[in-house]
């Protein structure tokens, strides 16, 4: 492998990936694309689903920038940039809590830094120091110097907003948790390096506390208001896996002459409601979670005027299942909280109440290896062989790895997060596999999504 025909075969991969990006919306009739307006994309829509085309269009053309980028970039430039990117991620949480992008609303020509100073209180050259370095990683833009306004990221961070729970509670958490990370896994205690359980972890270094984040005695049951905002935060992760998890499975086929569809831990129940709009077939949908859950989830479900289609039901999912039919049961981002055993012991709840009419489905991601193809397969002849209707993602092309970098950087972020906050992770497939035969049951299929998410379809063994 020679450096420069790496780099031109991430070329012709990128020039290849972003052409037929601009077909795709030209064929959909949308507009071109661009960071120097206040206004949304019709892409940014959180529900909008691209065409298989267009979704691995930038997959491929992600995974080939980030390359691309670490091959042209001053590697001592990269490690420098990566020591204060933590001020970014500060930077974003700053603004969304002074409500930054709420002030600047659609306007194009922006505010006055003077301006935007008044209206927040905070102090004006130190805010317009924050911005810039915002602007240089894509996030709001000065269209006269020393005025800002919203760009197509910043509009996501408004007050009332998914992306505000992102940007404010979630940050914050991980930002806290992040500092005693690297202690936790290099801790001078061998004991607690090894120990796999939820209460040695940064978490409980960070916050200086002995219980777990999750769990029923855990950080969330003794403090609903902060049981609420993880609830926000978590239907604001939805965006990133929701509609391909929605759209690439055929829900109506599984559920047909079922109950109905349980979604065990399933929170605020963003997953059933988004179900209900898209599927008006399916009878009923249960969403199961803890008590402190419940305010939450009823009020999400009263917003989305789904309430009676769409029920919440108290059940902790260590316990035997309550809901004996012929169900569909789903576990969304809900396995990768807990370690193999005790994902185990949930999925033997489920076990014993399957019958020939019920299934289980696990909704999460498959953690790929990062191993670079020496054999990659050219962009154009995949994304031609696709097929317009049902998802299936294409292979990785030349250079390109397995997992497509850049573009499985959420399931790698997420991936370590858990690690970070409960001992816990994404799996492979082989760590899937050992969980449910654990649990006493067999992987009958993985479904890829356009999205992070697979739907894994398990049987009993
Ligand atoms: C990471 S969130 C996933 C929520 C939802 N499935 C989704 O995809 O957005 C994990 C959920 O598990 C719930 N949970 C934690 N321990 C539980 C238990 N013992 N029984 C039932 N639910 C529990 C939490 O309250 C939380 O809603």
């Amino acid at each position: 492998m020679t450096s420069i025909s790496e780099l031109s075969s991430l070329q012709k991969t990128l020039n290849a990936a972003i052409d037929t990006f601009k077909a795709e919306l030209a064929a959909q009739n949308m507009p071109e694309l661009s960071l120097n307006t206040s206004k949304p994309h019709p892409i940014d829509d959180l529900a909008f689903i691209p065409t298989p085309a267009m979704f691995e269009a930038r997959r491929a053309a992600l995974a080939s920038l980030g390359l691309i980028k670490s091959l042209i970039q001053s590697p001592y430039d990269a490690l420098t940039a990566n020591t204060w990117m933590v001020m970014e991620v500060a930077g974003v949480r700053l603004t969304a809590e002074i409500g930054l992008a709420s002030i600047l609303g659609d306007s194009e020509e922006g505010l006055s830094i003077k301006e935007i100073a008044e209206k927040t209180g905070v102090d004006e050259l130190k805010l317009e120091r924050v911005l810039r370095l915002l602007i240089t990683q894509g996030w709001f833009r000065e269209p006269k110097q020393g005025y800002f306004a919203n760009n197509r990221l910043s509009n996501l961070i408004k007050k009332g907003l998914p992306g505000f729970h992102l940007a404010t509670y979630m940050n914050e958490l991980f930002m806290k948790v992040a500092t005693n990370f690297p202690e936790m896994i290099n801790h001078p205690d061998p004991e607690f390096r090894k120990n796999t359980d939820p209460l040695h972890t940064a978490f409980q270094l960070a916050y200086k506390t002995d219980i777990s984040y999750f769990g029923a005695d855990g950080w969330l049951t003794k403090d609903p208001e902060e049981a609420v905002k993880f609830g926000q935060s978590m239907v604001a992760v939805g965006p990133t896996s929701d509609p391909g998890v929605v759209a690439d499975f055929a829900w109506d086929e599984i559920a047909k002459d079922k109950d109905g569809i349980v979604d065990v831990g399933g929170g605020q129940g963003s997953l059933c409601c988004s179900l209900a709009a898209k599927y008006p077939n399916i009878k009923k949908f249960v969403v199961q979670d803890l008590p402190e859950t419940r305010e939450g989830a009823e009020a999400y479900i009263a917003s989305k005027g789904l309430t009676g289609r769409v029920e919440f039901e108290v059940q902790d999912f260590f316990k035997p299942q309550q809901r004996k039919g012929k169900y569909v049961y789903v576990m969304q981002r809900v396995l990768h909280d807990w370690s193999t055993e005790k994902g185990a012991i949930m999925i033997k709840q489920i076990r014993d109440v399957l019958n020939e009419d019920s299934c289980l489905l696990i909704v999460d991601t498959v953690i790929q290896p990062g191993v670079v193809s020496s054999e990659g397969q050219d962009l154009v002849q995949s994304l031609l062989k696709l097929n317009k209707s049902v998802y299936q993602p294409v292979p990785p092309p030349e250079f390109i790895p397995v997992d497509f970098g850049e573009a499985s950087r959420i399931q790698h972020q997420i991936n370590v997060a858990l690690t970070a906050l409960c001992n816990s992770f994404e799996r492979t497939l082989p760590q899937l596999q050992e969980m449910v035969e654990l649990g006493g049951m067999k992987i009958k299929k993985v479904n890829a999504t356009r999205g992070w998410a697979s739907i894994t379809e398990v049987v009993p063994a």
